[in-house]
C-alpha cells in the first residue's frame, strides 16, 4: 500500500513542515528499528526511550518521512512534520493511513478496571451467533470472523490497530467490539477512532503505578467519553459511583445500567449457583451458564449493547443464554475425587474480593476454600498487600506465591502481601514462591468438596520471570496433577 503523505496527514495540528509531503510511504513505524526507506517513523516519547532520540538513526537507515513533536535538523530530502502531540498524530495518521477504518463498521469500546474482556467477547461470541462477521480486540485473543490473531495487548498501538480494524473491514466484518485499557487512552492509542459506542463497567484500585493517582485514572477514563461522537452511545453502569463522572461532558447518547438503582437497563439476580445464574433483564428471565453476580453485570452489559445496536430482544436473550464463560474467567471443573478447582485472571483487589464472594454465595460452609494468589512484579505494588488481606478475610486457607515476578525478586513481593496478612490469619497463611507447587501443595491438602482457587493468570499460557517467559498454564497443570495426584 502507498500513500501519498499529503493525504494522510489531515487532522493533526501542522506546526511546521519541513520538505515535501508529496511524497509517498508505503509503511508507518514507531520503532526505529523498524523504520526504513518507504516508511514513515512517528517520534513519540516513552516512558524508557525518547523516540525523538533515534531520528538521526532512521534517517541513516533510508528512513524520509517523521513525525515529531520537536524541530530537528534533517538533511535535504528528508521531510519533517512537527506536531503538537506526536502520540495522537500516530493515531490520526494511522487511521488515515488505512482508509478510516473505523468509520466502515460500527466500533464499540469497552473501559473499566474488569469486566472488559469478559463483556466484549460475550458481544463478539453474541454478534457471531446472530450472523453478523464480527472483529475483537481483547486481551486474550484478536478474532476478525473466525480467524484468531494472536494478542499482545489490550488494546493494540494505534498502528497495529488500525491495521487490524483494516483487515476486519475488508473481511467485510460488520462490527467491532475492543477492550479500551486506560494506558491506551493515555497514550492516544485510540485518537481518531470513531465509536459507534463507549461503556464503562467499573473503576477501582488498579495500575496507580503507572497514572499516579486514582484522580488522574479516573480523569484518563473518562477522557474516553469526552471523545465519544455526538451519534454514539455512552452506556454506564451507575452503580458504582464514577458511573455519572465518566458521563459528565459527553456529547453522545446516555444510557444508564444497574443492578442496584434505577437505570435504563435493568438487573436482578434470580438465583446464583455452579451451574449458572437466572436473571430478570427488563423485565424479562433468562438463564446463563456463567457464575456470580459480577458476570450478571457483564451479561446486562452485552444486552444493553445489543439493544442500543438495533437487535431484537428475544434473539438476544436467546443467544446470551447459550454462552460459554470466557477463558480463565471463572473457569471451574472438578476432579474425579471430588475437588473443585476454579481459574480465575482476577488480578486486581476488587475482582478479587468479587470472585471470593460469589464462591462465598454458592458454597456450602462445609468445605475448605483454599486461595492461591499471587502478585504481578513491574506493576502497581499497593495492591499486594490489599489482595493478601482480601485473600485471608475470604477463604479457609492462603497460599502466597508468584504471578508473573517480571524483574522483580518473587520472595519481595510475596513479603509485600504478607505485610496485608492481619496477625490473626497468620495461621492460615502459608507462602509457597514456585506456583506450580503452590498448586500442587493445595491439591494435596484437599478433600472431596473442597474448592481451590487459583488466581490471578486466567488465560495466560506463561510465566514471565526476569525477562523470559516460561510456558505455564495454570488450567492444564491443575488438570495434570489431578490426574497424578487423586
Ligand atoms: C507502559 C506502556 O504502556 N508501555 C507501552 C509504550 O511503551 P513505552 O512508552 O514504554 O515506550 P518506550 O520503550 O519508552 O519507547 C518510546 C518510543 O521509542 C521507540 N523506540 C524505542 C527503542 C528503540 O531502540 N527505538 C525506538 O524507536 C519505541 O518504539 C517507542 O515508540 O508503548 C509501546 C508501543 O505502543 C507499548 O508496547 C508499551 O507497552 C508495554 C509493552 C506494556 O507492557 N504495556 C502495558 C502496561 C499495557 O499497555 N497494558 C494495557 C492494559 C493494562 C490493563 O488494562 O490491565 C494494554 O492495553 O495492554
Ligand atoms: N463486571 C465485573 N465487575 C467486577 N469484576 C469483574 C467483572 N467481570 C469480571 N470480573 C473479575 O475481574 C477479572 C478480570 O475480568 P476481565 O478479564 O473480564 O476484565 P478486564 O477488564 O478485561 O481486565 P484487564 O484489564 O486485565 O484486561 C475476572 O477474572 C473476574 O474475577
Ligand atoms: N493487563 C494486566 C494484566 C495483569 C495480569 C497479572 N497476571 C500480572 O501479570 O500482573 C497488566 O499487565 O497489568
Ligand atoms: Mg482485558
Amino acid at each position: 500500500m502507498e500513500k501519498v503523505v499529503r493525504d494522510i496527514v489531515y487532522g493533526i495540528s501542522l506546526q511546521k513542515v519541513i520538505g515535501s509531503t508529496e511524497v509517498t510511504v508505503e509503511a508507518l513505524t514507531l520503532d526505529s528499528r523498524n523504520a526504513g526507506a518507504g516508511s514513515l517513523f512517528f517520534a513519540v516519547a516513552g516512558t524508557r526511550f525518547d523516540g525523538h532520540d533515534f531520528i538521526a538513526k532512521v534517517i541513516e537507515q533510508g528512513c524520509r518521512v517523521i513525525i515529531a513533536e520537536k524541530e530537528v535538523a534533517v538533511p535535504e530530502g528528508v521531510t519533517l512534520i512537527v506536531t503538537e502531540n506526536s502520540h495522537k498524530a500516530t493515531g490520526i495518521v494511522a487511521s488515515n493511513f488505512y482508509g478510516e477504518p473505523s468509520r466502515q463498521l460500527k466500533l464499540v469500546g469497552i473501559t473499566g478496571t474488569n469486566g472488559k474482556t469478559t463483556t466484549t467477547t460475550l458481544l463478539y461470541n453474541l454478534f457471531m451467533q446472530l450472523g453478523y462477521k464480527t472483529g475483537l480486540l481483547s486481551t486474550v485473543v484478536n478474532k476478525i470472523g473466525a480467524e484468531t490473531i494472536p494478542s499482545t495487548h489490550t488494546t493494540p498501538d494505534p498502528i497495529a490497530l488500525n491495521a487490524l480494524l483494516a483487515q476486519m473491514v475488508d473481511a467485510n466484518c460488520e462490527y467491532c467490539f475492543m477492550e479500551v485499557s486506560s494506558h491506551a487512552i493515555h497514550q492516544y492509542r485510540i485518537a481518531g477512532l470513531e465509536f459507534a459506542g463507549g461503556v464503562f463497567t467499573n473503576i477501582t484500585h488498579d495500575h496507580l503505578d503507572y497514572h499516579n493517582t486514582f484522580k488522574e485514572y479516573l480523569d484518563v477514563k473518562k477522557r474516553f467519553f469526552d471523545e465519544l461522537p455526538v451519534t454514539a452511545f455512552a452506556l454506564t453502569n451507575i452503580d458504582d459511583k464514577n458511573g455519572r463522572v465518566m458521563i459528565q461532558n459527553t456529547r453522545a447518547k446516555v444510557v444508564t445500567y444497574a443492578m442496584k438503582s434505577p437505570a435504563d437497563y435493568k438487573v436482578k439476580v434470580l438465583e446464583n449457583q455452579f451451574s449458572g445464574l437466572v436473571l430478570n433483564i427488563n423485565g424479562k428471565e433468562v438463564w446463563s451458564r456463567l457464575v456470580g453476580d459480577f458476570n450478571a453485570y457483564n451479561l446486562l452489559t452485552a444486552y444493553a449493547v445489543s439493544i442500543l445496536l438495533g437487535e431484537e430482544e428475544e434473539e438476544v436473550l436467546r443467544v446470551l443464554s447459550s454462552l460459554e464463560s470466557v477463558e480463565g474467567r471463572f473457569q471451574y471443573f472438578i476432579s474425579e475425587s471430588g475437588v473443585v478447582a476454579i481459574i480465575d485472571y482476577a488480578h486486581t483487589p476488587d475482582a478479587l474480593e468479587n470472585v471470593l464472594k460469589t464462591i462465598a454465595n454458592i458454597r456450602t460452609k462445609n468445605e475448605t476454600l483454599y486461595t492461591i494468589v499471587g502478585c504481578g512484579g513491574d506493576r502497581d505494588k499497593a495492591k499486594r498487600p490489599e489482595m493478601a488481606r482480601i485473600a485471608c478475610e475470604l477463604s479457609d486457607k492462603v497460599i502466597l506465591t508468584s504471578d508473573n515476578p517480571r524483574s522483580e525478586d518473587p520472595n519481595q513481593i510475596i513479603e509485600e502481601m504478607n505485610a496485608g496478612v492481619p496477625g490473626y490469619h497468620f495461621k492460615k497463611t502459608i507462602s509457597v514462591v514456585d506456583r506450580k507447587q503452590a498448586i500442587k501443595t493445595a491439591i494435596s491438602m484437599a478433600e472431596k468438596g473442597d474448592i481451590i482457587l487459583i488466581a490471578g493468570k486466567g488465560h495466560e499460557k506463561y510465566q514471565e520471570i526476569n525477562g523470559i517467559k516460561y510456558d505455564f498454564d495454570d488450567r492444564q497443570i491443575a488438570l495434570e496433577l489431578f490426574e497424578q495426584m487423586m
